[in-house]
């Protein structure tokens, strides 16, 4: 494991719950806040952090620069318990096993909840590692816009259907063994990044843009 600095570093004090809300943020979007708030209040979470990625592994082209998008995600989200941070990077892992790895080596004693769209639970089984991530955390899967019947009919949902908890049962998530994983469904926001970039209002070049152009 490589020795990180630890200046710019999410902090997150022992016994703390953290959900990890990994993506490429290219650019972030109010569908990313909308998940983000919700998930923090249904999960109980003490924190939540955005890992923003330095490339999705599995998506061919390459995203904006890395700074352009976490300076843009910080605009955009704040909240006294959201960190955005660039960690893949400073870590030197792309593939969410490997990260996961590295978060349990240098945060011990943190309970971590992996939270992601509905869209990304239907291609979870052509992740890196993906049982082993299955199985190593709590997972929190949010619904999202024409995602629900792909997610829950996925290879995933089916192969850990045994694991899968009410969405009532979301508070207890963060302490539930791995596997266990739960579907929130929450108000369906139908934004994405891929809409954005077509829009032509996020090229990653000006950082500075203010949050509400997009
Ligand atoms: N509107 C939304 N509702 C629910 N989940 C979302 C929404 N937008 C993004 N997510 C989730 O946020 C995480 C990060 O997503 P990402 O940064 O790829 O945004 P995106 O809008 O899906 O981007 P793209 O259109 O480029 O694929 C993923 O787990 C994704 O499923
Ligand atoms: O580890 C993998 O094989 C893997 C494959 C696809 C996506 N991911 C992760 O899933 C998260 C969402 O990716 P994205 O590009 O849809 O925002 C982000 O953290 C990616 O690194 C991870």
């Amino acid at each position: 494991m490589p020795v990180l600095p630890r200046h710019d570093l999410p902090f997150a004090p022992l016994g703390a719950s953290v959900g990890l809300f990994g993506g490429s943020f290219d650019p972030a979007h109010e569908g990313h806040v909308h998940v983000t708030r919700h998930a923090l209040k249904r999960l109980q979470l003490d924190q939540l952090w955005w890992l923003v990625s330095p490339g999705n592994p599995l998506k061919q082209a390459g995203p904006a620069p890395l700074g352009a998008r976490v300076a843009r995600a910080r605009a955009l989200m704040r909240h006294p318990h959201v960190q955005i941070t660039p960690i893949e990077a400073q870590l030197g892992t792309r593939y969410t096993a490997d990260t996961l790895r590295a978060l349990m080596h240098h945060y011990p004693g943190r309970r971590f909840v992996w939270i992601m769209g509905a869209d990304n639970l239907a291609g979870f089984h052509r992740w890196d590692n993906w049982r082993w991530i299955m199985e190593s955390l709590p997972i929190a899967v949010v619904a999202r816009p024409g995602q629900q019947r792909g997610a829950l009919s996925s290879v995933a949902a089916r192969r850990y259907a045994q694991a899968r908890i009410a969405a009532r049962s979301a508070p207890v998530l963060q302490a539930a063994p791995a596997p266990a994983w739960c579907f929130l469904t929450i108000p369906l926001r139908n934004i994405s990044s891929t809409h954005l970039r077509a829009q032509g209002v996020w090229q990653g070049a000006d950082a500075s843009a203010p949050p509400t152009e997009l």
